[in-house]
């Protein structure tokens, strides 16, 4: 076993490990967070819709709806202390005929009894002069104020940052292979990279969760199985839809919404498709007909000539019933310390929606911690705040010339359709999470999401990696071992 003992292991830095963390190093604990991947954030986390949702769609009564409705209200501060793109924009439910029409209301309701302020329903009329590019058949749509959307990847960086800031240690490439158990005890994780002894471990491995408890002997009917959901991009010059525009959602999905990002381009997707493979990411010309056909018959005007990247991810479905004998079955979060083991923080099943639930699902991790006798003492020198790094594209000229003069290496534009600069790059390289492959200093800065993607900038950040690593080129990857660009050198380095 490792020299050091922790107080907590986390397992996974998806959104809710990072947030976990985050809201963990407040404490005077050592806190360990485990990531199998090469870098945060990317498993579930790494493809979402990136909505903050307002909380009218889970069913009354569940972990999901608290969860959601508290999570959303707390992304305000959140945002404002960890320095990530949030904006409560409001997001509508657009019925198409009078049928649909007829579900708004009891949509509306479910929000009431689940605590969403801040909803409307508005008519057809509204809609269209609320959104022109909007179904003309459109016969109203439900206006929930609050909800919101993010730039995902960087709330999963700024809260893991924020942790390691405060002391949290953060370990990638570290996969957790079984736990440690003194009798009913876990008293440490067995990993790739040794052993690790803990009085505490939280489960927060998304899509492998299921795996993990079943590894301490809990629910072994508990079972994750992968909704795969495909997505479009579109060039963000090209197509204006400012909202996020949902339709009517059936029982099992919140169905194929036409959306924006913080960063302006407009996205469509995903359908939810059950798959046992939890890697499968690929993407299908099925799966692509599906969320077209879902996103014109919100918006007839979309075209396809100006989709620029498809992608699909997978949200962690569960099928752990709501724990509220109230509610009839409903396939609901997991968060508890069960009795069966001792040491043990579960967390599974944690699907759409997570990303907007992630704050106040590490507030009750802190709760739980608390009522199993934790005295968790508050750190005088814990900072909530984490800076956000320069971001020049978002910068007045003023300012841009102030920075270029202070660092040159701001002047020298590296990705051109996103205009992020040499400077940038080189700050993620050093940031208190080191970005180390190109995907992670994609998911930082949004280098490479433009109109070429990646096509310009791919060689000069490999270059300016292995520079700033010291490390040979042929050691550089796009998302860790395995996915290195280059094979071997050209003849010319070959021959110096
Ligand atoms: O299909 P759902 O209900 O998992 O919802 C997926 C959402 O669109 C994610 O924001």
């Amino acid at each position: 076993m490792a020299d050091k003992n922790y107080d907590v292991i986390i397992i996974g830095a998806g959104v809710v490990g990072s947030m976990v963390a985050r809201f963990l190093s407040r404490y005077k604990l050592d806190v360990l967070l485990i990531e199998k991947d090469s870098d945060i954030g990317m498993g579930a986390s790494s493809a979402n819709t990136a909505i903050i949702h307002a909380g009218y769609d889970p069913k009354p009564g569940t972990l999901k709806a608290e969860m959601n409705v508290v999570g959303n209200q707390m992304f305000d501060q959140l945002a404002g202390e960890l320095n990530f793109t949030f904006e409560r924009r409001g997001d509508y439910v657009v019925a198409i005929g009078p049928e649909e029409f007829a579900k708004l209301e009891s949509l509306r309701q479910q929000g009431l009894e689940n605590g969403v302020p801040g909803m409307v329903i508005l008519n057809g009329a509204d809609v269209r002069r609320r959104e022109p590019n909007i179904n003309p058949e459109v016969s109203g749509a439900l206006w929930a104020t609050t909800g919101g959307i993010c730039d995902p990847f960087g709330v999963v960086i700024a809260a893991a940052e924020n942790a390691v800031v405060n002391g949290v240690t953060l370990m990638t490439d570290t996969a957790f292979q079984d736990f440690i158990m003194d009798g009913k005890h876990i008293v440490g994780i067995k990993t790739n990279r040794g052993d690790f002894s803990s009085r505490w471990v939280v489960n927060s491995a998304g899509l492998y969760s299921d795996v993990v408890m079943h590894k301490a002997g809990l629910r072994p009917e508990f079972k994750i199985t992968p909704r795969k959901g495909e997505y479009y991009v579109f060039d963000k010059a090209e197509i204006t839809i400012n909202n996020v525009l949902f339709p009517v959602p059936s029982a099992t999905s919140k169905g194929i919404l036409v959306t924006t990002t913080v960063h302006g381009n407009t996205i469509i997707g995903p359908n939810a498709l059950e798959i046992d493979d939890k890697e499968d990411r690929s993407i299908t010309r099925e799966g692509l007909d599906e969320i077209w056909q879902g996103a014109i018959n919100l918006v007839p005007s979309l075209s396809l000539r100006y989709s620029i990247a498809e992608f699909a991810g997978l949200r962690p479905g569960g099928n752990a019933p709501c724990e509220n004998p109230d509610v009839k079955y409903n396939k609901d979060f997991i968060i508890e310390i069960p009795k069966q083991v001792e040491g043990l923080v579960n967390l599974g099943g944690i699907e759409s929606p997570g990303l907007s639930s992630s704050p106040a699902i590490a507030v009750r991790v802190v709760e739980l911690l608390k009522g199993a006798g934790e005295k968790l003492e508050e750190k005088s020198e814990w900072n909530p705040i984490r800076r956000a790094r320069p971001r020049f594209r978002d910068m007045l000229p003023t300012e841009q010339k102030l920075l270029i003069e202070n660092d040159p290496s701001y002047g020298r534009i590296i990705c051109r359709c996103e205009n992020v600069t040499e400077g940038e790059i080189v700050a993620e390289i050093h940031a208190p999470i080191p970005a180390r492959t190109y995907d992670a200093i994609k998911r930082r800065t949004w280098l490479g999401t433009g109109r070429c993607q990646g096509g310009f900038d791919t060689p000069r950040v490999v270059e300016i990696l292995a520079r700033e690593l010291g490390v040979s080129p042929l050691e550089i990857s796009k998302k860790g071992k395995g996915s290195e660009f280059l094979v071997r050198p050209t003849k010319d380095e070959e021959a110096e």
